[in-house]
C-alpha cells in the first residue's frame, strides 16, 4: 500500500475500526492521524494505535490525501467548515456519516472536492463489515482506488453506481446486523417458551446465527440451497419453514427493508 497520509476526523468507533484494519493491512502509522476534540478519546486511540491525535481539524488535514469523516451527521457542518480552508487539492473526502449526501459534502466542502459516500455496519468492529459506497463524477480512479483500500480496512466494499440507492443499502446492510440480532434474540425466547433454560436458550440460538453465518461465509452454496440441505422431507424444519411461509415472512422483511428505505429518505432529507 502506498504511504499517503490518511486522516480521520473524529476518533470513536468507526474511526478505530478502520485504523486498526489498516494498521494489521500493514499501512504505516506514521501516515495514520487523528482528530477529535474530546481528550479521552485522543488518549485512548494515541494509546492503542499509536498514531499521531489532533485536537484541531485543520492541523490534522493539512497535507493529508485522504480524510475520513467519521463523526455523527449531526456534527458534520461544523465539521466541514473546518477542514474547508487547509484541504489539499488533491485530497479526497470519505464520509460514513448515515444520511449525509455528496452534495451535501459539496455544500460544505465545494464542489471541486472528491466526495466519496459510504455506509458501513457494525460488524465493521470485527473486519467483517461491508461498506456500500458512492463517489462524486469527479472523484478520480485513485481516488476511488485510495478509498476502497481504507474501507476494505473493515470488511468488504461493494461499488454503488446510483447515489439514490444508498439509501436501500442502508436499509439492508446498515440496519441489517440489527434485523439478525432480532431474529437471534426471538429464536432464544422461543427455544424458552419450548422448555429449555435461558442461558441454554440464549447460547443454542447464537452459536446457531454464528455458525449459519461461517456457512454463509464458507459454503459455495446460495443461502436457499444451503436451507434445502437443512431441510429433511416430511421433517422438523420443513414444518418451521412453511410456519415461516404461513406468517409470510418474505413479506415482512420485504415491509421492514421498506420501513427502512422511506426513513432514509426521510433523514436524508433532512441534509
Ligand atoms: N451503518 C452503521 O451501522 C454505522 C454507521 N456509522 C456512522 O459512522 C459515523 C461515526 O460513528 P461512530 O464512530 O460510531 O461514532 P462515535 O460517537 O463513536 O465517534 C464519533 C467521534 O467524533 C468525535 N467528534 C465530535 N465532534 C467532533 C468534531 N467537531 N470534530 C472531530 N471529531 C468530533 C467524538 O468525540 C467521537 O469520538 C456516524 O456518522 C455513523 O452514522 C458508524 C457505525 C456503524
Ligand atoms: O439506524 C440508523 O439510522 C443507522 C443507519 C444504519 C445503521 N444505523
Amino acid at each position: 500500500m502506498s504511504e499517503s497520509t490518511i486522516t480521520f476526523i473524529g476518533g470513536g468507533n468507526m474511526a478505530q475500526a478502520l485504523v486498526g484494519g489498516l494498521l494489521a493491512a500493514g499501512h504505516p502509522g506514521s501516515a495514520i492521524r487523528v482528530a477529535d476534540p474530546s481528550e479521552t478519546q485522543r488518549q485512548q486511540v494515541s494509546e492503542q494505535f499509536g498514531v499521531a491525535t489532533f485536537a484541531d481539524n485543520a492541523e490534522a488535514v493539512s497535507g493529508a490525501r485522504a480524510v475520513v469523516l467519521a463523526v455523527k451527521p449531526q456534527v458534520m457542518a461544523p465539521v466541514l467548515e473546518s477542514i474547508r480552508e487547509p484541504l489539499a487539492e488533491n485530497a479526497v473526502v470519505i464520509s460514513v456519516a448515515a444520511g449525509i449526501t455528496l452534495d451535501g459534502l459539496a455544500r460544505g466542502l465545494g464542489e471541486s472536492t472528491a466526495r466519496v459516500r459510504a455506509m458501513p455496519n457494525t460488524p465493521a468492529l470485527y473486519r467483517a463489515g461491508i461498506t456500500g459506497v458512492v463517489a462524486s463524477r469527479n472523484c478520480r480512479e485513485e481516488d476511488r482506488a485510495l478509498a476502497t483500500t481504507i474501507l476494505e480496512a473493515a470488511g468488504r466494499v461493494v461499488w454503488i453506481n446510483e447515489e439514490s440507492q444508498m439509501d436501500a443499502v442502508t436499509a439492508v446492510s446498515g440496519s441489517g446486523p440489527a434485523y439478525f440480532f432480532a431474529f437471534t434474540e426471538h429464536l432464544a425466547e422461543a427455544g424458552v417458551h419450548a422448555g429449555l433454560p435461558p442461558a441454554v436458550a440464549l447460547e443454542l440460538a447464537r452459536q446457531t446465527a454464528i455458525g449459519a453465518g461461517v456457512m454463509l461465509a464458507e459454503s459455495e452454496h446460495e443461502p436457499g440451497e444451503l436451507r434445502r440441505r437443512v431441510t429433511s422431507p416430511g421433517g422438523t424444519t420443513e414444518a418451521a419453514l412453511k410456519s415461516f411461509a404461513g406468517s409470510k415472512m418474505a413479506a415482512m422483511i420485504d415491509q421492514a427493508v421498506q420501513a427502512a428505505l422511506r426513513r432514509g429518505r426521510e433523514l436524508g432529507g433532512d441534509h
